[in-house]
């Protein structure tokens, strides 16, 4: 009996559902054979895998996306995009691709197998290209998510940092990528089958979350599970979700606190690293394909699932219940049933969890929204015990301190002899006086003659050295601190990365110090405008290289307007406000 026949004998045999198209894939090679493609792939072309590439290839190994063998040729993408199949008509919704330059592709040889490595150089699969081709990745976005809008994080992604090119082939797998953190609750689509087998578990409904978990969700996945007579699989994405997501560490953290409020042996953790598209209706449709090959009987649907938030106008990108509906329409076929949940709120005068349609006219109704729950773990606000448990609360308020203990970075920008690194100064001697935070100042003059020695002036050099700051400044404010940066920072592209570094761990206070060129080039401090005007300095800001105007800084302030100290009272009032001082 050949591989393929035997996994569908067991998957029948086992009483858990069959995998998506019959067959559980696994495509790691024995031991043996990997270790000797391990030492052959040091010669092939090497290509280092982002996050959300490694998390595919995961997936793509251990058979959590079966029925796939690789990444998608042409045929199959362009059904995707089209009907949500694979060529052969398997209902599959997501693109998994691997996109590479046009350089990179160019290099290959016909036929050529590439080593995809992780991170820091280990391969962990080979790639035997079959196809190279060239997506549209707007036409892309249009099928998969709907829209063109940027603000959509999957649009984001495939338009700004997607390569232009894709290869299709399949795969023969190494070795597993590592995970440091919580080994322990990782599993296989294999060994999660492996361990419902065991214990004995064959109805076993699966709930996807990329949030921390509150009362609402533990009564909306008991009462799922005691809908359907099942046992829970709670079980998380935790390899990439939305940016600005609380991370995986502490959710998972309060996971495991949660767990110990179900009933004993009724509910199960496992991880899952996926990388999330939040790609709503095509995206929970793959989600439930991806816990059948998990081995899961069934599935929740919750309202706006894998919802990416709301468009440009405000509006939400697709309809709360539209992944209810698409997944309805799939019934029949999909092998994995679908637990439809509306939202569950709280209704105090009853003091209980119930679906929103079970609501009547003389309950009242209570909710705290994800925004209303940050503010309240920023202002340090009390959390009630109906929204959630304490121990959750507890850790989410380790993670997320009170605004007044959360690290920030302060980001002057402006012309040369605008006065940041004075009004730096004045704003971290008020800091000092007032409080006991840690703060570092990234000046820009200083920074140049450590951090960023060697750079020049060009375009390029600038970036590098704005991106250094930024990285720094987010290293301060992830572990608590105050960053105080003064560069001039003229390109607002380099600006954003800066922001986006440190909002990665707190807040981004960008100030620009608006002072008008005249009064600048009239301070002239060290001479250089007077230098620049007469051609012995070249490229410099404000005379003959671009100073972009900040379009929606935090706060301006003109210094030729304000004394010194007013200056440092506007910033300081503007910190104290939002309670950051
Ligand atoms: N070509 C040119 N353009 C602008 N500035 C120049 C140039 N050459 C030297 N300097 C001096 O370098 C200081 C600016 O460095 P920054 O690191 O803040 O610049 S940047 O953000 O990387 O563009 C700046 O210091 P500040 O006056 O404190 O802003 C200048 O003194
Ligand atoms: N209200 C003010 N705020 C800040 N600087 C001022 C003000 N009024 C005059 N200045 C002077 O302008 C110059 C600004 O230089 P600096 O702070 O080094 O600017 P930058 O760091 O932006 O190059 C200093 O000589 C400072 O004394």
């Amino acid at each position: 009996m050949n591989a393929i026949a035997a996994e569908i004998v067991s998957a029948e045999h086992d009483a858990l559902v069959p995998p998506h198209g019959g067959v559980l894939r696994d495509l790691y090679l024995p031991t043996a054979e990997a270790e000797a493609l391990k030492r052959f792939s040091a010669s092939l072309p090497q290509r280092t895998l982002n996050q959300r590439q490694l998390c595919d290839l995961e997936l793509l190994l251990n058979g959590g996306f079966s029925p796939l063998q690789g990444f998608l040729g042409r045929a199959d993408y362009d059904r995707v995009l089209a009907d949500m199949r694979l060529a052969d008509g398997t209902l599959w919704p997501i693109p998994i691709t691997l996109d590479v330059s046009e350089a990179f592709a160019a290099s290959l040889s016909a036929k050529a197998q590439i080593s995809l490595n992780d991170t820091q150089g280990t391969p962990l699969a080979v790639l035997t290209v079959e196809e190279v081709y060239f997506p549209d990745h707007i036409a892309e976005a249009r099928a998969v998510f709907g829209t063109t809008d940027r603000t959509h994080p999957g649009v984001a992604e495939l338009l700004d940092r997607t390569g232009p090119v894709y290869l299709g082939g399949t795969l023969q797998g190494i070795q597993q990528p590592s995970h440091y953190d919580f080994a322990s609750l990782r599993h296989s689509p294999r060994h999660l089958r492996e361990w419902f087998r065991q214990h004995g578990w064959h109805r076993i409904v699966a709930f996807q979350t990329r949030n921390p978990m509150h009362r609402a969700h533990r009564e909306l996945t008991l009462r799922a599970a005691e809908q359907v007579g099942a046992k829970l699989l709670i079980q998380p994405s935790v390899g990439r979700t939305k940016p600005g997501d609380v991370d995986h560490y502490t959710r998972v953290r309060c996971y495991r606190a949660l767990l110990n409020h179900y009933p004993k042996d009724h509910a199960a953790l496992s991880l899952l690293p996926l990388a999330m598209r939040m790609g709503g209706p095509r995206e929970a449709l793959w989600h439930a394909i991806i816990r059948k090959n998990y081995g899961a009987s069934h599935f929740i649907v919750g309202r706006d699932h894998a919802g990416p938030g709301n468009d440009t106008n405000g509006r939400p990108f697709y309809d709360p219940y539209a992944a209810q509906q698409l997944l309805a329409a799939h019934r029949d076929e999909l092998g994995i049933e679908i637990v439809p949940f509306p939202a569950m709120v709280y209704a105090a005068n009853r003091d209980t969890y119930l679906p929103q349609n079970e609501v009547d006219a003389k309950d009242e109704v209570r909710d705290i929204s994800g925004t209303e729950l940050r503010r309240r773990l920023h202002s340090g606000e009390s959390i009630p015990e109906w929204f959630t448990f304490p121990e959750v609360v507890n850790i989410l308020r380790e993670r997320h301190p009170a605004n007044a203990r959360e690290g920030f970075a302060l980001f002057f920008t402006g012309l040369s002899g605008s006065g940041k690194s004075t009004l730096a100064q004045a704003v971290l001697a008020r800091l000092l006086e007032t409080g006991s935070r840690p703060v570092t100042v990234l000046d820009g003059d200083e920074v140049r003659r450590h951090l960023s020695k060697g750079l020049g002036f060009s375009r390029e050099d600038r970036d590098a050295n704005i991106t250094r700051i930024g990285y720094v400044a987010s290293e301060v404010v992830r572990h608590g601190g105050i960053a105080i940066c003064a560069p001039i920072a003229p390109y607002a592209g380099a600006r954003d990365e800066a922001r986006q570094l440190v909002q990665a761990h707190g807040r981004f206070v960008e100030i620009h110090v608006s002072t008008p060129l005249e009064v600048c080039e009239a301070r002239d401090r060290k001479g250089l405008y007077a230098a620049a005007r007469a051609g012995k300095i070249k490229g410099f800001t404000g005379i003959d290289d671009p100073y972009e105007t900040p379009a929606s800084p935090e706060l301006r302030v003109d210094t030729s307007q304000r004394t010194v100290t007013d200056a440092a009272d506007v910033v300081f009032a503007w910190l104290k406000s939002e309670g950051l001082a």
